[in-house]
């Protein structure tokens, strides 16, 4: 295999997957090995950040000729540009490596799902093999994969439930804003009954609830309804089948990454259950319930999810430790995935109960992309 260029393209740098991922590659020094080409779809001629070296100015994002000279092009723009701009790019014959975050191309079967610390001889394979689709993971999944994937890669799992506790920000920046909104318009709908220490909890409660009910137009534009002080048990498209695309994914993309098939061939481990929206922040939380094919003692279990990989902390299933490991607040802006609540369930000793924390715009979105570009660059 010839050694890969290192110009690299990059494409939805400034929105907020694009801003975590350029954090990172400033943290982990990647803009040391290549020599950056900021794309634009809206500031073509602009000022490139400062991390420009030669070329310092914004190329037009739709440029086909442009994007053509990249090695390796990093995208973060989002679905709908790679559906657009992506068949132009190779049907112009461009032969060079795309990383990708948006789910538009992860089913494909030249597509690889990127997530190293779990898959990389899939990902190696698929490099000899002249592969240059490189698509990040749905973040739940990838979350999940990078707390519980060594119990898959023993072999271990019979199938999976999941039930996840998913945050505002797996709906992009406005989703957050909009959450943030309503917790502000609720507090200040009871603000001088909470400031009353006598007043009556059932009154604030009947006013809350009134403010919540009475949410509409611009409070509820992206989710459609409150989620402040509420949830939301469905993510993503409704398929039809009684699924949302949230939980397929589960099991489509877990077996992908791993190599198992596309996702529910023979080969593939059943994986199933609700994803739900939550008002945390940006961090999926997972509570997982797993058959496991044999009685494999707790000790050993733990010991297994600690070896994976250096991100994973087990955390020991006791209220102090919980409290303070394994919660959204604490994880947020770290690499660190916790698994705790770890134990056997009431069903009998093949069942294993555990809850996991990711960041959802860290592991779940920016950080399997630029692993990606380093192992391109060293290959
Ligand atoms: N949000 C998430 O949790 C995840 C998202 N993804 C994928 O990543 C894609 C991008 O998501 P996300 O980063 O949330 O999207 P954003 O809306 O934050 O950014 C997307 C693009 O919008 C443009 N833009 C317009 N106005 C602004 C503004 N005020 N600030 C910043 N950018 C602006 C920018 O393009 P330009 O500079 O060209 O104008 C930017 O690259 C998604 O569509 C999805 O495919 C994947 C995993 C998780
Ligand atoms: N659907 C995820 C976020 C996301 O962007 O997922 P995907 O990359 O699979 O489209 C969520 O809402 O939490």
């Amino acid at each position: 295999m010839n050694k890969i260029g290192n110009l690299v393209g990059l494409v939805g740098w400034r929105g907020m997957v694009g801003s975590v991922l350029m954090d990172r590659m400033q943290a982990e020094k990647d803009f040391d090995l290549i020599e950056p080409m900021f794309f634009s779809t809206s500031n073509a001629g602009g000022a490139a950040p400062a991390m420009a070296k030669n070329e310092k100015t914004l190329k037009d994002a739709h440029d086909i000729d442009a994007l053509k000279k990249c090695d390796i092009i990093i995208t973060c723009q989002g679905g709908d540009y790679t559906n657009q701009v992506f068949p132009q790019l190779r049907a112009a014959g461009w032969k060079g490596h795309w990383i990708d975050a948006a789910s538009a191309l992860r089913m494909n079967q030249d597509a690889v799902i990127v997530l190293d610390p779990v898959n990389l001889p899939v990902i190696q394979a698929a490099l000899l093999k002249g592969g240059n689709n490189w698509i990040g993971g749905n973040c739940t999944v990838s979350c999940m994969l990078m707390g519980v994937g060594a119990l898959f890669k023993a072999g271990l799992v019979e199938w999976m439930s999941t039930q996840t506790y998913q945050a505002a920000s797996g709906g992009g920046a406005q989703h957050m804003r909009e959450l943030l909104t309503q917790f502000g318009t609720l507090n200040a709908s009871v603000k001088a009954l909470l400031n009353e220490p006598k007043s009556a909890i059932l009154e604030i409660d009947r006013q809350v609830l009134a403010t919540q009910r009475g949410l509409s137009g611009d409070a509820v534009a992206n989710f459609g309804v409150p989620l402040a002080g509420s949830l939301i048990p469905w993510i993503d498209k409704d398929l039809g089948d009684g699924y949302s695309r949230e939980e397929w994914k589960g099991m489509a993309e877990t077996n992908k990454i791993l190599g198992q098939g596309e996702g529910f061939g023979t080969a593939a481990t059943p994986v199933d259950g609700f994803c739900v929206r939550v008002g945390a922040m940006r961090c999926h939380s997972q509570a997982l319930t797993f058959k496991l094919k044999k009685n494999v003692p707790l000790d050993e279990i733990e010991d297994m999810l600690a070896a994976d990989n250096e991100w994973v902390q087990v955390v020991p299933n006791n209220k102090e430790d919980t409290l303070r490991y394994l919660t959204p607040v604490a994880v947020t802006g770290t690499m660190t995935i916790p698994v705790g609540r770890i134990r056997k369930l009431a069903m009998g000793p093949e069942y294993l109960g555990a809850f996991t924390i990711g960041d959802q715009l860290l592991w779940g979105a920016a950080e399997p992309l630029r692993r990606m570009l380093r192992i391109l660059l060293a290959a």
